[in-house]
């Protein structure tokens, strides 16, 4: 990708081959059906269970959340019919050096290769201009599809405008949480959100290769925009580092696992954390997910907000612009181009800063 950031400050078992198993669990959440499009309005105690949920894991699952089940179904089936496609169709819309988007089979995490193919598309500024007009070229690249796949663009287009939608709520419920008006952060994003939707597909390992030695789809990483509303299927493998163990999300059919972003932990001045995670190869079976990486307008400035600022908690970053972040960060997810950019580089205690 990716959106995501590096391990640095994490403990040496982080990056150790070991998963621990835990009894305490991702918190899981029921939403009340507020995210449905004619919904309730989310209620004060909603807003204070996903504040506590990303101050204590930057992670949580939301159930019940009113988003029909059906355009999850679709997207999934549409991803297994893009995944099965042959590979020179794949490669055709293979991404590049100068754009980011497509699909791809040699991602690198903390420059080390992820057994999986992805393929990403995002915000298209002009939807009624082709995706390759020079006026949807944004930082990110533009779009790119696999030929004579109709059917699988659009429903892909409808699943990222209903992820769009569903992230301003998350967003708004999160002001709620933190003491802001709802919309207190809607102008970091409106008009001009960059994010993007990434289809992960990850080939099985045997299980007695998974045995030899812990195989990783994706190595561990956190994702660098605001937050992540993924859906997983009902292979395990998503595992979050908490409290110096992994934990491993597991499936809850038609759930959204949120997380945590770099962005959002700048914003909440460290209130809100952006979590280490990775995905562990399925052993025996493929592995399908679907990311929605809601990210800023590329203009947008973070500075940790007032209201997480006092005495206890320091202004603890340095101004830091979405998109100058995110193009030094995809440069390091494509080719290995040493240490890559990160937030505690602009930590204020950071020396070099
Ligand atoms: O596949 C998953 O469950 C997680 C994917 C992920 O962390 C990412 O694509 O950044
Ligand atoms: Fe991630």
């Amino acid at each position: 990708m990716c959106a995501t950031d590096s391990a640095v400050g994490q403990s040496a078992a982080a990056h150790s081959n070991t998963t621990t198993t835990s009894s305490i669990q991702v918190p899981v959440i029921d939403a009340g059906s507020c995210f449905a499009p004619d919904g309730p309005q989310p209620s004060a105690e909603l807003s204070r269970q996903i504040r506590e949920a990303c101050e204590q894991w930057g992670f949580f699952q939301l159930i019940n959340h009113g988003v029909s089940p059906a355009y999850l179904q679709r997207q999934h089936e549409a991803s297994g019919t893009f995944f099965s496609l042959p590979l020179d169709l794949k490669l055709q819309c293979k991404r590049s050096a100068d754009n980011a988007r497509g699909y791809f089979n040699d991602e690198l995490t903390k420059q080390v290769l992820d057994l999986k193919e992805g393929f990403d598309f995002g915000h298209k500024p002009h939807p009624e201009l082709p995706d390759d007009h020079p006026h949807n070229r944004t930082l990110d690249g533009c779009n790119r599809w696999p030929g004579g796949q109709d059917d699988f663009k659009a429903i892909m287009t409808e699943y990222y405008e209903e992820m769009a939608r569903v992230s301003f709520r998350l967003l708004e419920i999160m002001c709620m949480g933190l003491g802001l008006p709802p919309t207190a952060l809607h102008h970091f994003f409106q008009g001009a959100h960059t994010s993007f939707l990434r289809l992960n597909y990850y080939p099985p390992v045997s299980a007695q290769q998974a045995q030899q030695q812990l195989k990783l789809g994706i190595n561990p990483h956190k994702d660098a925009g605001f937050l992540t509303v993924l859906v997983q299927d009902d292979v395990p493998g998503l595992q979050v580092y908490h409290d110096r163990q992994w934990h491993t999300v597991q499936p809850i059919p038609g759930a959204f696992v949120i997380n945590v972003g770099d962005m959002c932990q700048v914003l909440t001045n460290d209130k809100f954390n952006a979590p280490l995670h990775r995905v562990v190869a399925p052993a025996g079976r493929e592995r399908y997910s679907a990311p929605f990486f809601f990210n800023p307008a590329y203009a947008a400035n973070h500075e940790s907000l007032e209201c997480c600022i006092d005495t206890d908690h320091p202004r603890a970053y340095r101004t830091l612009n979405w998109g100058d972040f995110r193009s030094k960060r995809f440069q390091g997810d494509y080719a290995d181009v040493g240490e890559e950019v990160q937030i505690e580089h602009y930590r204020l205690s950071d020396p070099s800063g």
